[in-house]
């Protein structure tokens, strides 16, 4: 992402463009799928997704401001940088929106999901989301048992969620430490 304080709603681009590859996202633990959201409903890929990785609870949240209760309020929490101390899983099935997640610079990658789109942020990433210019997204948000959507705001470094992420995504190979020799 650039670094403009332009609408949060634009593309955010840099000049000149610049693309992060899936393996990249994932190097970062953050997960994605294309899938039917046509037919999310019997989708076999979908429930083979589910069962391998637990997602037993599901529900739907539609962003606009007919649909979301306090939206004015929610689009605001959403957009400030947060983590959770679970995955967060959303499955777009119309509409779409950004995901903004910290690379291992502390840099903003914008994360473009649209319809079809499926995308699992690791627990203790630090993220934020927003709706795009069309205004409109309908996500299936699934969970690990019984949902926790409770959001910790920048700085929440001391989170065992935090410190896990750290660990399993951002450290280097011998804990990124320089190790001098000396003859
Ligand atoms: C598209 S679902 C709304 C965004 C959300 O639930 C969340 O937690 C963003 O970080
Ligand atoms: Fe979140």
């Amino acid at each position: 992402m650039d670094d403009s304080d332009e609408d949060q709603r634009l593309p955010h681009h840099r000049e000149p463009k610049e693309y992060v590859s899936l393996d990249k996202l994932a190097e970062l633990g953050v997960l994605s799928w294309r899938l039917d959201a046509d037919n999310y409903e019997n989708d076999e890929e979908l429930k083979k997704i589910r069962e391998e990785r637990g997602y037993s609870y599901m529900d739907f949240c539609e962003v606009c401001p007919e649909k979301l209760p306090n939206y004015e309020e929610k689009i605001k929490n959403f957009f400030e940088e947060h983590l959770h101390t679970d995955e967060e899983i959303r499955y777009c099935v119309a509409g779409s929106g950004y995901f903004d997640v910290r690379d291992h610079n502390d840099k903003w990658i914008r994360v473009w999901v649209k319809k079809g789109g499926m995308i699992v942020l690791p627990a203790g990433i630090y993220h934020r989301f927003t709706l795009d210019t069309d205004n409109y997204i309908k996500a299936m948000r699934l969970f690990v048992g019984d949902p926790i959507w409770t959001p910790y705001n920048r700085p929440h470094d001391h989170l065992p969620a935090r410190k896990e992420y750290i660990e399993n995504f951002l450290q280097e190979e011998g804990g990124g430490q320089a190790v001098d020799a000396a003859a």
